[in-house]
């Protein structure tokens, strides 16, 4: 089903929302600053005299309405890093993502901003699973500035995939991706409201800041994992990847969708009390953003080749030898490059905004107590997890990482979708994509 909604669009919701704020406001700066100037310090009662006396006050009205005209104009062209003017939306929208209810979200929440801050859109609402990945694979990208998701990360995953399965993908994965969540697993809204400045939110007021921050819009760098499993295949991840505890409660809990975000909560309670352990062998490149930039193999070719893991050897062969190895029972191991996990689980509060190129990764080994994961599960609601000292749980920020299970049976998933249980590595590509968030200046890029 296709909705086509052709809005002219002229200016941003922000904008918009200055004018009327400040209006008054700049006004009045400017004409007590005119009476100043022309009449002297003769306010108060006088001044409603003075005011309409002469025709000095109605050339400086005309000054004021200028000036205010120039400051209005001036906030839109002082900021490099607004998404451009007329910019058209492809909405892509799963109804069957969380409680089911993400087309009435959308036409009572988005909608209503959308037309406000005059955007124009086309809503696409999907039919099955992979159409999302075949329309951003397969269509002529050009007709949309930006791609919202409405649904959870599941549906992002597919968009991030089908971009890179193009043959342009290099210019493809830059078109700027928009999180709005109606998922039971909305991650990267979290992580995006977070980087906005936005308190910690869930549900209808997460969509509501992530739709703001849509009609906002600055371009940010999304960073990108590429990922190879043994079967031989190429994945491209936007979240996490995870074995163990977490990937188990993620795809256990799917039988209490009905609940929305607080079957994450019952599944991890089902999970402690019956707590697996995993058989494997861990190996990583330590690394932050820093040695990235040391470590980055440069611009990706635009071409048509390939995306180059340059920081990867073939899987069926050992890691490098200057990377740490670690073989042992594992609890549970997670690869996360956003800040959020979930909208609750704020996992990594060390991330400041996107694109800061290198992947922290968490591990815990079989030696961990459960009293321990509780602790840890309910610190990381807040995000204050680090601040206690939980033994047997390893924390570090890495460029690269390879995951080999001694055995096929566990779970593992990457962007909370699961994948078959087999040996995987992957290695971070620093601001390969964009999405829309709001962020310091300095972080902005076109
Ligand atoms: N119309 C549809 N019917 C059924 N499944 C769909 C439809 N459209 C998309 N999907 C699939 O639904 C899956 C789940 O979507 P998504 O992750 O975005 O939402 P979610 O509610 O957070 O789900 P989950 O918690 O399972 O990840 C995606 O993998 C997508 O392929």
């Amino acid at each position: 089903m296709l909705y086509f909604v052709n809005i002219e669009h002229k200016d941003f919701i922000n904008g918009r929302k200055w004018w009327i704020d400040n209006q008054s406001t700049s006004n009045s700066v400017f004409l007590w600053l005119l009476i100043l100037f022309n009449r002297g310090i003769q306010l108060g009662p006088v001044l409603g005299k003075e005011i309409h006396s002469g025709n000095n006050v109605y050339i400086g009205f005309l000054f004021v309405y200028f000036c205010n005209s120039l400051y209005f104009v001036l906030s839109f062209t002082g900021q490099p890093c607004l998404v451009p003017s007329a910019v058209h939306v492809l909405v892509l929208l799963n109804p069957c993502c969380g409680t089911g209810k993400a087309l009435t979200l959308f036409e009572n929440h988005v909608m209503p901003m959308l037309t406000e801050a005059n955007a124009r859109f086309t809503l696409l609402v999907t039919e099955r699973p992979n159409q999302a990945y075949e329309v951003v694979r397969d269509q002529d990208l050009s007709n949309w500035d930006v791609i919202a998701v409405m649904s959870g990360d599941g549906l992002i995953y597919e968009v991030i995939n089908g971009l890179m399965a193009r043959q342009d993908w290099a210019d493809a994965i830059k078109k700027p991706i928009s999180a709005l969540p109606s998922g039971s697993g909305n991650a990267l809204a979290a992580s995006i409201n977070y980087y906005s400045g936005h308190e910690q939110v869930t549900g209808k007021k997460l969509l509501t800041n992530c739709a703001f921050i849509l009609c906002k819009g600055q371009l940010l760098p999304l960073d990108i994992v590429s990922l190879t499993t043994l079967p031989g295949k190429r994945i491209f991840s936007f979240l996490s990847v995870a074995w163990g505890l977490i990937s188990d409660v993620d795809i256990e809990s799917e039988k209490y969708r009905f609940m929305g975000y607080a079957r994450f909560s019952i599944g991890t309670f089902v999970r402690l009390t019956a707590l697996r352990t995993y058989s494997g062998r861990l190996s990583f490149l330590p690394g932050s953003s820093s040695t990235a930039e040391m470590e980055s193999g440069g611009s990706p070719p635009t071409d048509g080749t390939l995306l180059e893991d340059h920081l990867l050897v073939p899987l069926d062969q050992p890691v490098p030898s200057h990377w740490h190895t670690v073989e042992d029972q594992f609890v549970l191991v997670l690869a996360l490059y956003q800040s959020h996990l979930g909208a609750e689980h704020f996992a990594a509060p060390m991330f400041k905004g996107p694109g800061e190129g290198h992947i922290h990764l968490y591990y815990a080994t079989s030696r961990i107590s459960r009293t321990s994961l509780v602790k840890l599960f309910m610190a990381m609601e807040k995000g204050t997890h680090l601040d206690h000292d939980i033994p047997h749980l390893t924390h570090l920020p890495v460029l690269a990482f390879r995951i080999e299970p001694h055995e096929s049976t566990g779970i593992m998933t990457v962007d909370g979708e699961e994948i078959q249980c087999s040996p995987i590595q992957g290695q971070i590509h620093r601001g390969l994509g964009r999405v829309i968030s709001i962020a310091p200046k300095s972080q902005c890029k076109q």
